[in-house]
């Protein structure tokens, strides 16, 4: 079975981030929503919010498991066609790094996220200690259009990589994204360029987007007992 979840990093670290995190949201906001279990606690927060202080925001979710997150928090949702540039985004990673490059899509979502990511004025990750490495390492999931997979494998394996195409969720065969496509889970050793491997990657056809961020203005830190905040350096 081929699957990215198989990271511990305990719920409170997770918790500290995420809703350190929401400070940063203030009323009138247009918040882009990630996926997964650590901005589920900043989700759950906002909604929070929501209902018992009157914060007025709107959502964009990234994914379908996140919009039904969101409903169930009450918080009013809107779609990127009605809110094209949204004031933040907050979501989680799988890896980041010092110099807050980050691999996402361990939750199969990262083409959302990244669209969402990009439409936000400031994109801030939050993910729990266990994520921070000095070097990304981890394998950087793709989305890839059913149709392209053997391209996409052997274009991978001429960039030094290897991939396997993800299983895994009570399903038989690949595991299919909200878009309908596939994920290949691409292993490359440690990854020394961040942004050129992505530059790669997003020119090989069929290949809808790659796990490799590298516009976070901020990456929140939870540990068990406090929250470290990057700034990106101007
Ligand atoms: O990129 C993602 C989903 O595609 C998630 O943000 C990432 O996998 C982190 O998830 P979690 O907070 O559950 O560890």
């Amino acid at each position: 079975m081929a699957s990215m979840k198989n990271l511990s990093g305990s719920d409170a670290a997770k918790k500290n981030a995420a809703e350190k995190a929401c400070e940063l949201v203030t009323d009138g906001m247009i918040v882009g929503l990630g996926t997964g279990s650590t901005v589920a606690h900043s989700i759950r927060l906002l909604g929070r919010w929501v209902k018992e202080e009157g914060l007025n925001i709107v959502g964009v979710p990234t994914s379908y498991s996140t919009e039904a997150l969101a409903i169930e928090c009450g918080i009013p949702l809107t779609s990127l066609a009605a809110s094209p540039v949204l004031d933040i985004a907050i979501d989680g990673a799988d890896q980041v790094d010092a110099s807050l490059n980050a691999i996402k899509g361990g939750g199969a979502a990262h083409t959302r996220e990244k669209i969402v990511a990009s439409s936000a004025k400031q994109f801030v990750i939050v993910a729990d200690d266990k994520k921070f490495s000095s070097i990304l390492d981890r394998s950087v999931p793709t989305e890839v259009l059913p149709y392209a997979v053997k391209l996409v494998e052997r274009e991978i394996l001429k960039l030094g990589g290897t991939c396997t195409v993800r299983t895994g969720t009570g399903k038989d065969g690949p595991i299919i994204t909200d878009n309908g496509n596939f994920v290949l889970d691409c292993a490359f050793g440690q990854i020394k360029e961040p942004a050129l491997l992505g530059d790669k990657l997003s020119r090989i056809p069929g290949l809808v987007e790659h796990g490799i961020f590298t516009n976070a203005a901020m990456v929140y830190v939870g540990y068990e007992n406090r929250v470290e905040v990057l700034r990106r350096k101007m």
